[in-house]
């Protein structure tokens, strides 16, 4: 059995397992397992915590509740970074993932900044399917999806698609959210975020996670809704983001995309071969 924390950043919530010392490789199968939210720990993210290959402080892998492995996850790069922070006294760290290293520091308050590196708009970038269009501009033509205008896609460290619209409570989230998630213009599929424009500098959104569905919040979503706001000439270089689970502070400095916000431990566990247990005391921190 290896200990884990289950953790959130804004109800977007994870089973982090640091697999440095004693390596941890769950199939697939088991994440998916271990994810439902009746019969396992439930989490919309599986993150394991291993040596990086050079130079960062640690490797966060991310597997999605659907049992798939990506790049990279916001919400879960600052509960990652806390778990680092408090065992070191450095003020910074440096998380490796497949969607590139993040470097982060406490920002006070209980948040923590991450600097999510830089976004790409380019087609081949996203990746879109070939021919498909403007990716600051794609539309859709599907009856369910025409009237939603059309998607400013970003690589953030992951794919996303974004819809600028009047109202999200208008958003048939659940109907469009997995259309366009598999939508064939997306080969890697995508996450696939609404937005609703208050201020240049201050946005709502909900989003639909791939490989998950809604979630509380999407830490890349927001960085993405920032970045291709910005480039569209939308939205100021810092915006709060407000998503269901509350505000996230994303920055553009120099091009590159700093997101701010808190994290939580909510209890801890030990887990092996697909079971786990749970701590009778919740730890702080
Ligand atoms: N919750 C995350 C994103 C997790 C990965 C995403 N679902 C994907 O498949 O790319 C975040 O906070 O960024």
């Amino acid at each position: 059995m290896i200990p884990f924390r289950k953790m959130n950043g804004l109800g977007n919530d994870f089973a982090v397992v640091d697999a440095r010392t004693e390596p941890f490789t769950p199939t697939s199968e088991e994440v998916k397992a271990l994810g439902d939210r009746a019969t396992g720990i439930g989490f919309d993210q599986f993150i394991i915590i291993a040596e990086p290959p050079a130079g960062e402080t640690a490797l966060m892998r991310i597997i999605n509740a659907d049992g798939g492995e990506v790049e990279s996850c916001g919400n879960a790069a600052r509960c990652v970074a806390a778990i680092l922070l408090d065992e070191r006294s450095e003020p910074e760290v440096t998380i490796a993932s497949a969607g590139g290293p993040m470097r982060a520091w406490r920002a006070g308050g209980g948040r923590i900044s991450v600097d999510m590196g830089t976004p790409r708009f380019g087609a081949a970038d996203i990746p879109l399917a070939e021919g498909a269009g403007d990716p600051q501009a794609l539309a859709f033509s599907e009856p369910e999806l025409a009237g939603l205008g059309p998607a400013a896609c970003a690589n953030v460290g992951n794919p996303h698609a974004v819809f600028f619209v009047p109202s999200i409570a208008a958003v048939d989230l659940a109907t469009v959210g997995p259309m366009l998630e598999h939508h064939p213009v997306f080969p890697a599929r995508a996450n696939i975020s609404f937005v609703e424009v208050l201020s240049p500098g201050h946005v709502r959104a909900v989003v639909h996670e791939r490989g998950v569905g809604p979630t509380r919040a999407c830490g890349t979503a927001a960085c993405a809704i920032a970045a291709v706001g910005h480039h569209m000439g939308r939205l100021a270089g810092e915006v709060t983001v407000e998503l269901p689970g509350g505000p996230l502070t994303i920055g553009l400095e120099g091009g590159r995309i700093v997101m701010t916000g808190p994290y939580e431990v909510d209890w801890t566990g030990m887990l092996g071969d697909g079971v786990y247990t749970r701590d009778p005391e919740p730890i702080n921190g």
